[in-house]
C-alpha cells in the first residue's frame, strides 16, 4: 500500500469551547508541537464558528491549520444560518469540514447537499475534508461498506481528478463517536478504510485515489491510537473528546508520530507505482 509522506492529525471540538478557550487551547497547542516538521505532520483544529476569526490569528504563519464546521454552498443568498465561503476567506479559513455525523443525524444533512458544499468548498479553494460514516444499523445489516460507497459516490460525484488533490476524508462510524461511542477496533477500522481508498481509485484513478488522506475518528483515546495508527490503510486521526486538551492532544501525537513514521519507512521501494498499488487494494 502507498504510504503517505506525513501523518494527518486533527480535533473538531463540536459545539465546545468559547472563544478565549479556544485560543488558549491553539496558542498551548502551537507551543507543544512546534519543534515537529511540518513535513512530518499536518495538523488542524475545527474549531466554534463564533472562535473561527480569533483562531485563524492565532494561528496565522504558525503550523496549525485552522478549518469551519461547515459551509454553505453559494457566496450569498437567503440561507439563514449558514455561512458562505467568501466569508471564511475573508478571516483566512480555507478548510471546510463537511457532512460530520453530526450535520447528517441530528440536522438531517443529505448525500446530495454534502456533494455540493465539496464542490464549492474546492472550487473556492478550500481543502474539503468529507465525513463519511455508516449507522449502527447499517452495520447491522452487513451494510456498512455499501453506505461509505454510496457517500463517497454521491458526495464526490462533480470532483474531478485534479480537484480530488484537496480533498480529505474521514471515516467515523456513527455508533463510534461521542461519549455513548464504541470504538472501531483497529482491523474493523482498517478494513473499512481499504475499501474508501478503492472507491476513491475507483473514482479518480489510484494515483490520485490514493494520494487522498483518509482519517479515522469516532472514540480515538490514548490506549487505541497507537492501534490505530499502525494499520495499513488509515493516515491520521480526527479526534473529538480526547483532543480538547492540548497536552493530552500533543501526547498522542508523540505517540503515534513515530509509529507512522516507521510504518512509512516500511513502505516497498515499489510502492510508489500503479500496478502495485492496485494489487495492494484488492
Ligand atoms: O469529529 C470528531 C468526531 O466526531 C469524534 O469525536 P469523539 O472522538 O469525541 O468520539
Amino acid at each position: 500500500m502507498k504510504r503517505l509522506d506525513r501523518l494527518y492529525m486533527g480535533t473538531n471540538t463540536k459545539m465546545y469551547k468559547t472563544i478565549s478557550d479556544t485560543t488558549a487551547f491553539l496558542s498551548r497547542l502551537d507551543q507543544l508541537t512546534a519543534d515537529i516538521p511540518a513535513d512530518h505532520l499536518e495538523l488542524f483544529v475545527i474549531p466554534s464558528y463564533t472562535s473561527l476569526e480569533s483562531a485563524s490569528r492565532t494561528v496565522a504563519g504558525g503550523r496549525i491549520r485552522v478549518g469551519a464546521q461547515n459551509m454553505g454552498w453559494e457566496d450569498e443568498g437567503q440561507f439563514t444560518g449558514e455561512i458562505s465561503p467568501v466569508m471564511l476567506q475573508e478571516i483566512g479559513v480555507n478548510l471546510a469540514m463537511i457532512g460530520h455525523s453530526e450535520r447528517r443525524h441530528v440536522f438531517g444533512e443529505t448525500d446530495r447537499q454534502e456533494e455540493k458544499k465539496v464542490a464549492k468548498a474546492i472550487s473556492s479553494g478550500f481543502t474539503a475534508l468529507l465525513c463519511i460514516g455508516e449507522t449502527a444499523e447499517d452495520k447491522a445489516y452487513g451494510l456498512s461498506d455499501e453506505t461509505l460507497r454510496a457517500q463517497l459516490k454521491i458526495g464526490l460525484h462533480s470532483i474531478t481528478a485534479e480537484q480530488a488533490a484537496n480533498l480529505w476524508i474521514a471515516y467515523e462510524p456513527v455508533w463510534a463517536i461521542g461519549v455513548n461511542g464504541v470504538p472501531a477496533d483497529e482491523q474493523y477500522a482498517d478494513e473499512r478504510h481499504r475499501v474508501i481508498k478503492e472507491t476513491l481509485s475507483e473514482l479518480f484513478g489510484p494515483e490520485t485515489g490514493l494520494d487522498i488522506p483518509v482519517l479515522y475518528g469516532g472514540s480515538v483515546n490514548p490506549e487505541n491510537a497507537p492501534l490505530l495508527i499502525q494499520m495499513p490503510h488509515i493516515d491520521g486521526l480526527f479526534i473529538g473528546r480526547s483532543a480538547w486538551d492540548a497536552d493530552r492532544f500533543n501526547a498522542i501525537i508523540r505517540t503515534v508520530l513515530p509509529l507512522f513514521g516507521s510504518r512509512k519507512n516500511a513502505a516497498s521501494p515499489q510502492s510508489g507505482s500503479c500496478k502495485s498499488q492496485k494489487e495492494e487494494i484488492r
